[in-house]
């Protein structure tokens, strides 16, 4: 379980959100929304310990993230814009070191069984700066096939996306939640749960912004805060 309480975040002159609380329990997806700038990515970094928030508290399993540091670090996986993608290396380079970065070291042939399930066989060995950019996001999308973090977030996972990898990493992310995982996802995309809870947080609205819906065969979704707001 998430729990985020009384959240706060300002950047430059602008009070981004204040007040902001839920709880993510396991089987739940949150799907972040709002307009550019209105806050998506601040949110998730605060979320992941990248970025401080002005007041707040964020609690996984009960304890606050900050004196978790590296037991939290090991339940996540962080998928940001920048894909974390090494350039010069290869797909298979870049994924043993962020499968050893995500203290989760996994073999070579799983490895190159996760590329060839995202549409990578044969570009295994190839400097990613010479693959396009949707090829490139599917190397970093390997990544979530590889992965036993309980806790993902993700920002904006569909960008640059055809339509087949779109619909595949709508099934990663239905699957992670099936499996007893929770998800916070920032995506103008809608994604379909096959079991689970989607909650849903608009950022840049007003106080009622934060409601809950939930799929076929849902638990019941925890109660919003009721004094959450974004501004
Ligand atoms: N390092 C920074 N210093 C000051 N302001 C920042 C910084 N990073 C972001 N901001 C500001 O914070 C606001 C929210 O940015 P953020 O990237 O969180 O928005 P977003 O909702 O994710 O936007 P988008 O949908 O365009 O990706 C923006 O107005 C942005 O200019």
């Amino acid at each position: 379980m998430l729990e985020v309480t009384d959240l706060a975040c300002r950047r430059g002159e602008r009070d981004l959100f204040s007040g902001l609380g839920f709880q993510l329990p396991a089987q739940t997806l949150l799907h972040v929304r709002g307009r550019n700038g209105s806050g998506k990515t601040t949110l998730l970094r605060v979320l992941c310990g990248l970025l401080r928030p002005d007041a707040g508290q964020i609690r996984w399993r009960g304890e606050h993230i900050r004196d978790l540091a590296e037991d939290y670090n090991r339940d996540l996986l962080y998928f940001g814009h920048l894909n974390g993608i090494k350039a010069d290396l290869s797909g298979l380079e870049n994924l043993r070191i962020a499968s050893t970065l995500d203290q989760d070291p996994v073999d070579e042939a799983a490895i190159l069984a996760a590329l060839a399930r995202i549409g990578l066989a044969g570009f295994e060995d190839l400097p990613t700066r010479m693959l396009s950019q949707g090829q490139k996001k599917r190397v970093a999308l390997a990544r979530l096939i590889l992965s036993k973090a309980p806790l993902w977030i993700l920002d904006e996972p569909f960008t640059a996306l055809d339509v087949d990898a779109v619909e595949f990493l709508q099934q990663l992310i239905s699957a992670q939640v099936a499996d007893g995982g929770s998800v916070v996802l920032t995506t103008h995309q809608e994604v379909p749960l096959t079991r689970g809870a989607i909650q849903r947080l608009t950022l840049g609205e007003a106080v009622d912004d934060l409601d809950t819906s939930s799929a076929a065969s849902a638990p019941a979704p925890c109660a919003p805060d009721p004094s959450a707001s974004a501004h």
